[in-house]
């Protein structure tokens, strides 16, 4: 849109242009720490003052958590105002008469909050241009289909990636496909996965915080065009106990001067100095970030080996059961080499896990870190299983979250201490409760 910040008369004319166009609300959506896309919502004519003067949300809309209850830290309380203003220059018209935006977190002076992880990850990406580097990050987003109570369609249809299982679900499919490009969301994929009524549409690479708007857009969309078809979807990371659970992989590549990190270097697979040291930063900082990445109380329930969702903290070309899958730059890998975390998933914030998995590799490169030994078979074989595995013990990590350095310099001491404390509230709630329970409610719970 042509309206931009700073330019009131220009913000005013998109208004009207957007009315005329039959937007009548304009929604912005803001992320918990507890992976919850939370949202405020004007009508169109008040678009300026959405982006200017951003609409009131008290430091507590940080702290909410997966049942709605609200975990309160030190810093974060009762008292005070917030204001999340809209960053129109990603406005997207969504159809239904709504246009979208991301939002940040201000103070009422104007200053960025120190609770907004949108905004520290724009600062991360600042610190990666400043080093030189191009970061692009993709995302891969699964989710079931679901009945609108949350209960399993009927399942008589599906074939693990089967043909029968996109003709069972054209309507939505085809709806969801035109709505994406309508959006201008970028979707490379959109295929049947592994489980019953799982399906991914996976996003084109872009700078991280563009990349982690637009996946929230994107889940947006996917939420919207199932409720048209009278379904919902559930983005939990295990939707239903003993089934495939969902992920939302996180790709980076990293260049310099042109050069891809990964591929033009003179060590295992074309990866230089500097891609091997960016590895090693992400898998030496994953222990603690882990409750960023996958910190849900049903994310502990996903993570297991054999499943194809990382559960060990090593990399390995291709290697689907390691936390990091290298991907090599081959001519069947158009946007060259690159490195996925696997282990995330939709319970996550995805700024934070964009801030980590960016600001790790960055950590390892400024220590110039050695890259670890390739993991090439199924690491629950090696003689080392035990010690690379990750999602065992969720209190454990959310201690060593608590207490890390490189997250403190990250995210800041509140965004620690906030996100702690929503995934402590689900251990301390839900933490007991067997897993077709916790399951069962949590299902719709990221929707
Ligand atoms: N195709 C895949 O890689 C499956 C991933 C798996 N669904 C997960 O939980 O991450």
């Amino acid at each position: 849109m042509d309206g931009k910040p700073g330019d009131p008369d220009g913000l005013e004319v998109a208004a009207r242009e957007l009315e005329r166009g039959g937007v009548s609300l304009v929604v912005g959506t803001a992320l918990d720490f507890a992976g919850v896309i939370r949202s405020k919502a004007v009508p169109t004519r008040r678009l300026r003052s959405f982006a200017e003067t951003g609409m009131g949300a008290s430091p507590s809309w940080v702290v909410f958590c997966v049942d709605n209850g609200i975990a309160f830290t030190p810093a974060i309380g009762v008292v005070g105002d917030l204001r999340l203003r809209l960053d129109v220059r990603a406005l997207r018209v969504i159809g239904d008469g709504m246009a979208w935006a991301p939002t940040s977190y201000h103070e009422q002076d104007g200053t960025r909050s120190a609770l907004c992880a949108r905004g520290r990850l724009i600062g991360v990406e600042r610190r990666a241009v400043g080093a030189g580097l191009a970061a692009l990050m993709g995302v891969e987003l699964e989710f079931t289909i679901v009945a609108p109570d949350g209960s399993r369609l009927d399942q008589g249809a599906w074939a693990a990636y089967g043909m029968r299982s996109v003709v069972a679900r054209r309507a939505f499919l085809v709806d969801l496909a035109r709505t994406l490009e309508d959006a201008g969301v970028g979707a490379e994929q959109i295929h049947a996965e592994y489980g019953t009524d799982q399906f991914e549409v996976s996003l084109a690479p872009l700078p991280p915080v563009a990349m982690a708007d637009t996946a929230i857009l994107a889940r947006v969309l996917i939420g919207l065009v199932a409720d048209r078809h009278g379904v919902a979807v559930s983005f939990s990371p295990l939707p239903f106990a003993g089934g495939s659970g969902n992920g939302m992989h996180l790709h980076l590549s990293l260049a310099r001067d042109g050069h891809n990190l990964f591929a033009t270097g003179s060590g295992p697979y074309g990866i230089t100095a500097e891609g091997g040291a960016a590895i090693a930063g992400v898998l030496d900082a994953l222990p603690a970030l882990l409750p960023v990445y996958a910190g849900s109380v049903v994310s502990s329930l996903r993570l297991k080996p054999g499943s194809w969702s990382g559960a060990a903290a090593c990399w390995g070309l291709e290697n689907r059961e390691a936390a990091l899958r290298f991907l090599a730059a081959t001519s069947g890998n158009p946007h060259g080499a690159n490195i996925e975390l696997k282990i995330v998933d939709p319970s996550a914030n995805l700024y934070l896990a964009a801030i980590g998995l960016l600001g790790s590799a960055l950590d390892g490169i400024e220590r110039a870190l050695p890259l670890p030994a390739e993991v090439s078979g199924d690491p629950a074989q090696t003689a080392e299983s035990a010690r690379l595995r990750l999602g065992a013990e969720p209190s454990a990590a959310l201690d060593r979250l608590a207490s890390s350095p490189l997250a403190a310099a990250l995210f800041g001491p509140d965004i620690v201490a906030g996100a702690v404390a929503v995934r402590r509230h689900e251990l301390t709630t839900l933490g007991d409760v067997d897993p077709e329970a916790v399951t069962d409610a949590l299902r719709l719970a990221w929707s």
